[in-house]
């Protein structure tokens, strides 16, 4: 047995209390064996002087959107997608998604992300550079079948389950796969209803997009005469294990059946404020028994992916819609930021204990902005920044060790991806 010891730090543990211990990780599992006193490995990493926290859990992305980061702003989502964003994805081939997804993750391991779920087109060349980064994800083809005839909408449909099927436990079982229809208003409910019951066979989640807009939210009550959950689980897709995507404009009906069905909700703050989309209302899912994770959304509309920015947006948006200061404390940020996100998403990590997976990120808290020091929960949420990050641990590999990342070569990922967006960009306003 290799191990690693992440020695003289302070350990967020799964109570939410922070305790000075040191965490001794099993390599060849990738699970944490103990958490104590003077736990010398094969491999020590320091952690003196930082706190040691799970890793952070993304859990709703499109990581290759790097490439469009600051390529198209200050526009509402319907707009954003049709006018700038469709027309140059349209432009992207598979060598562009894997640079853009390298550049993607090389930002989410140097800001404490261990595991992510994405949802984009390429999935091969996603799943090749996660296999090679060594991160954690769930990952799924979006399918959607608007503007296409009944063979394309069907193919990609197809590709979506075939994706499903190919990459569920690929890297060693650090890949795990989802149906990913992109919303109730993008694919048509005749293919919803023809090709969820196959994901449901491959015993997969279905994830997708749900309540981001009113946009989104009217036609389907006009078309259909029923709220947008309603007509989910018309078409079986409100299971539990599935998770839906920002679930904005959500009536009461619309939270009890989360909460029944185990249901789970991603919500992405700095993509709802910032393409305008409304004010998700975290405290009352929350109250409701609804899980509820964090995410960036793309890179494209936050306009980065560091969870640390999403969770301190989380808790003064959650502050504001629920127009009640004490409205998701710093507590249940830094909770939906690990475990919550990973629960929604289906993983097994996102807490530090014995037994659990060795996902943790190492946090400087030496630092002005993070002292002094009452409440290292209360810094995590509303104070520690991306650059705090000392070392990302993933499946007990450490990715990045004071600072320098160890799977991918940041000088040449960032080459090849201001390479690559630039082109892209040529070739899509052409
Ligand atoms: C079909 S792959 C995923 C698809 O989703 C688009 N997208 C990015 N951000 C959002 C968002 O906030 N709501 C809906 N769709 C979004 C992305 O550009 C891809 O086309
Ligand atoms: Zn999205």
């Amino acid at each position: 047995m290799t191990t690693l010891s992440i020695t003289g730090g302070r350990v967020l543990l799964p109570s939410g209390t922070v305790t000075n211990a040191d965490v001794l990780v099993d390599q060849d599992s990738g699970l944490i064996l103990e958490i104590g006193d003077d736990l010398a490995g094969d491999e020590p990493l320091d952690a003196s002087g930082s706190l040691v926290t799970p890793g952070f859990v993304n859990g709703h992305c499109h990581v290759a959107m790097t490439l469009l980061r600051g390529y198209a702003d200050d526009k509402p989502l319907e707009s954003w997608l049709r006018e700038d964003i469709w027309p140059a994805e349209a432009e992207l081939n598979p060598g562009d998604i894997r640079v853009g997804t390298e550049l993607g993750l090389l930002e989410m391991i140097k800001s404490g992300t261990t595991a992510f779920a994405d949802m984009y087109f390429e999935v091969p060349e996603i799943a090749a550079a996660v296999e090679q980064a060594g991160l954690r994800a769930r990952l799924g083809h979006g399918v959607i079948s608007v503007a296409k005839d009944d063979e394309a909408a069907r193919e990609d449909a197809r590709t979506g389950l075939e994706v499903a099927r190919e990459y569920d436990g690929a890297a060693d079982g650090r890949i795990s796969t989802a149906f990913m229809p992109h919303s109730l208003t993008t694919v048509d409910g005749e293919y919803l209803a023809e090709f969820v019951p196959e994901a449901r066979e491959l015993d997969v989640p279905v994830h997708y997009h749900a309540n981001e807009t009113t946009d989104e939210v009217d036609p389907i009550v006009d078309e259909h005469g029923v709220r947008p959950l309603a007509y989910a689980a018309e078409k079986g897709m409100l299971e539990p294990g599935d998770f839906v995507a920002h679930g904005v404009h959500l009536d009461e009906s619309e939270i009890t059946a989360l909460a029944e069905a185990g249901t789970s909700v991603i919500h992405c703050p700095a993509s709802n404020m910032k393409l305008a989309s409304g004010m998700t209302p975290v405290q009352r899912l929350l109250e409701a028994g609804v899980t509820v994770g964090l995410g960036t959304d793309g890179a494209a509309s936050n306009n980065d992916l560091s969870m640390l920015d999403e969770a301190r947006d989380a808790a003064m948006i959650g502050k504001l819609a629920a127009d009640d200061a004490s409205a998701v404390p710093a507590s249940a940020v830094v909770e939906m930021m690990t475990r919550g996100s990973a629960e929604a998403i289906g993983l097994d990590s996102g807490r530090l204990e014995a037994g659990a997976p060795a996902d943790l990120a190492v946090i400087d808290v030496d630092r002005p902005h993070l002292t002094p020091h009452h409440d290292l929960v209360s810094h995590l949420a509303y104070a520690a920044a991306a650059a705090d990050v000392r070392h990302t641990v993933c499946d007990g590999r450490v990715l990045m060790r004071d600072r320098e990342v160890k799977t991918l070569d940041e000088p040449s990922v960032l080459e090849r991806a201001s390479r690559t967006a630039a082109s892209l960009v040529d070739r899509a306003d052409d």
